[in-house]
């Protein structure tokens, strides 16, 4: 299955009548994140991330996308940024609502120089502790690294302190879920802060011990104001990860305590068993204090366990057979979930792998090695590249011989993915509206179309035109014709049941292209989908249910735009108090449609 996602969204959009997005805060691999605010808590700010995407979305990018959401709203700690909230737009593009964090992120701190030892410290311990609570969540973050710590400042006992919070679970592992799988022989994460095991491709070795080693090497890179596997390309950060111990801090960082050097160097250790098995260890090691959380005090927290996943089935630190065995291919694979193909041996291209002009931890440098690698394999490997650039899909990388690479190739070697067979991903979280018209209140003013137009398969992938706040999304088009029309049924009181602005009958252009048309002493002829839709939308509208209203008025546009659901969606919004979309509506009507709805929305003190 599939979902549409929004290929654009703007400044002003009005997100299910709660979020007016009111800037753009930053592009990631998944989508755009918003500063948005609360409209019915003034001053209250949030953060938007749409997932947004030129093509359809897979399952799979959905399910990360949901996951992700429901991971950190689950953890609940201080130090996981927090989620609010997840919904799709009408379109079917999912986004998720976050606490809008201030402050910059440790990775663009770092560009600055290297950190004090307090300010390290503080900065390890806080993360540990988040680490610390994901981990006892059987929770593996897996795509630690500076720029997704954020570093915002906190007013506590009367002084200004940082507090750090740790974003994006996007591509974490549910220790024990079936939910969503990790495939053998891929790469994903960021190299510089990959652990040997993801390196070489070795998901199911995957722990609690992968997110140290990356603690680990952000720790190094605070402290030393370097990467300790920081290298030219990526295939010698790759190397280097597998192969090659870094520089000692003891010679990087003279005032740091032996002890602390000593931590440092047992997390970044080549096997994870020769590491901390757990991270309080590694931080009390480090810093030379306990942690200490709520968590310990009382009984261990219930495990994350997601919809349709089953709770950890072993509580070690390793994921049990089963588990790792499924198969999940982060890519552009393919949209129809078709089966990868027996991998052959192949090669990724060093020449395209050894741009020097690409950052060997960025993203791009990602997404380029991943698609270095294309090329070079036989055309049956499974190199697949997310639109998410960090999770990059390479050959597994074997461990060299012992002597070290030259720099002058740094290609490592490659092993040959072993065959493996697509496991169907489990979560398809896809919320089904299904709207069944009933009843024929304000029949006698919509005419069928004979025979009438099926609705479209999947909704358009515009942003919703009528949520839309300032600037008003809809292109501006003049108001339908004004015509005189037939007297109002209903009572004076009671608005008209639905459209009474005719239109011409039997409109047989394609949905959701035409704004309503008038035409005197006709009824508004739509599709029966439409006319369905606006009943129902009619009755919810009565019965109160202003939301429901709004969402069934604004469905029946994606089929066809109508006067009567334009004067719907504005009397709901009018019963919202809402101005500015009801606006939005009446500049869609004819005049006399204005009128009706001026008057209608007086009483509810909405001056149009
Ligand atoms: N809750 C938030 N509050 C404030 N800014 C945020 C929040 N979440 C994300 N951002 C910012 O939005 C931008 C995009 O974030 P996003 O998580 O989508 O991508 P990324 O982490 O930069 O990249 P990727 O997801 O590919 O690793 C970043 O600059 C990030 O700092």
């Amino acid at each position: 299955m599939s979902h549409s996602a929004a290929a654009d969204i703007r400044i002003g959009t009005v997100l299910r009548d709660t979020y007016e997005l009111t800037s753009l805060l930053g592009k990631g691999g998944m989508g755009s994140v918003f500063l948005a605010r609360h409209l019915r808590l003034p001053g209250k700010q949030v953060a938007v991330k749409v997932l947004l995407h030129d093509e359809e979305l897979s399952d799979e990018q959905f399910a990360r996308f949901r996951r992700e959401a429901e991971i950190a709203s689950q953890l609940g700690h201080p130090n996981i940024v927090e989620v609010l909230d997840f919904h799709t737009l009408e379109n079917g593009a999912p986004y998720m609502v976050m606490e809008y964090l201030r402050g910059e992120s440790l990775g663009h701190r770092l560009k600055k120089g290297r950190m004090s030892i307090r300010e390290a410290f503080s900065v390890a311990r806080q993360m540990g502790s988040a680490l610390q609570a994901a981990h006892r969540a059987g929770v593996v973050h897996r795509d630690l690294k500076p720029a997704n710590v954020q570093l915002v400042p906190t007013d506590s006992e009367g002084m200004i302190t940082e507090r750090v919070k740790l974003m994006d679970f996007g591509i974490s592992k549910l220790m024990g879920s079936q939910t969503l799988q990790t495939q053998e022989d891929v790469l994903m994460g960021t190299p510089r802060y990959m652990s040997p095991e993801q390196a070489m491709g070795k998901n199911k070795d995957i722990d609690a011990r992968t997110d140290i080693f990356a603690l680990g090497t952000i720790v190094y890179e605070m402290l030393s104001g370097d990467s300790p596997f920081a290298g030219a390309t990526i295939a010698e950060v790759v190397y280097r990860v597998v192969n090659e111990p870094p520089e000692s801090l003891a010679v990087r960082c003279p005032d740091l305590p032996a002890r602390a050097v000593a931590a440092v160097d047992k997390a970044l250790a080549k096997n994870p068993k020769d590491r901390f098995q757990d991270v309080a260890t590694f931080i009390a090691e480090l810093t030379g204090t306990p942690l200490q959380s709520l968590a310990s005090l009382g009984p261990d927290p219930t495990p994350y366990s997601p919809r349709g996943a089953l709770p950890p089935s072993n509580p070690s630190l390793h994921d049990d057979e089963s588990a790792s065995e499924a198969t999940f291919v982060p890519a552009r694979q393919s949209a129809a979930g078709a089966p990868a193909p027996a991998a052959q041996p192949a090669s990724p291209n060093p020449a395209a792998l050894a741009d020097p002009s690409v950052e060997p931890g960025s993203t791009l440098a990602a997404f380029r090695a991943a698609e270095a690698a294309a090329p070079a394999a036989q055309p049956s490997l499974a190199v697949s590249v997310s639109r998410r650039p960090t999770d990059l899909s390479l050959p597994a990388v074997q461990p060299a011989a012992p002597q070290p690479a030259p720099p002058a190739t740094p290609a490592p070697p490659v092993a040959a993915p072993a065959p493996r067979s697509n496991a169907k991903l489990g979560v398809a979280a896809v919320v089904a509206v299904v709207l069944l018209g009933v009843g024929i209140v304000g029949s006698r003013f919509l005419k069928t179309e004979t025979p009438p137009s099926p609705p479209p398969e999947t909704p358009t992938v515009t942003a919703p035109n009528p949520t839309i706040a300032q600037p008003p999304p809809v292109a501006p088009t003049p108001p339908p014709e004004v015509k005189p029309e037939p007297p109002p049924t209903t009572p004076p009181s009671t608005p008209p049941t639905v459209a009474t602005t005719p239109t011409e009958p039997a409109n047989t252009e394609p949905a959701n292209t035409a704004r309503p048309q008038t035409r005197p002493d006709k009824p508004e002829a739509v599709p029966e989908s439409v006319r369905q839709e606006l009943e129902e939308a009619e009755r919810a509208l009565t019965s109160g249910e202003f939301d429901k209203a709004i969402r069934l008025a604004q469905r029946s546009q994606q089929t066809r735009k109508t006067e009567a659901a334009y004067e719907l969606l504005g009397r709901a919004y009018c019963h919202k108090g809402d101005l500015g979309n009801a606006r939005a509506q009446w500049r869609n009507l004819s005049s006399k449609g204005k009128a009706r709805l001026a008057k209608y929305c007086k009483p509810h003190d909405v001056n149009l």
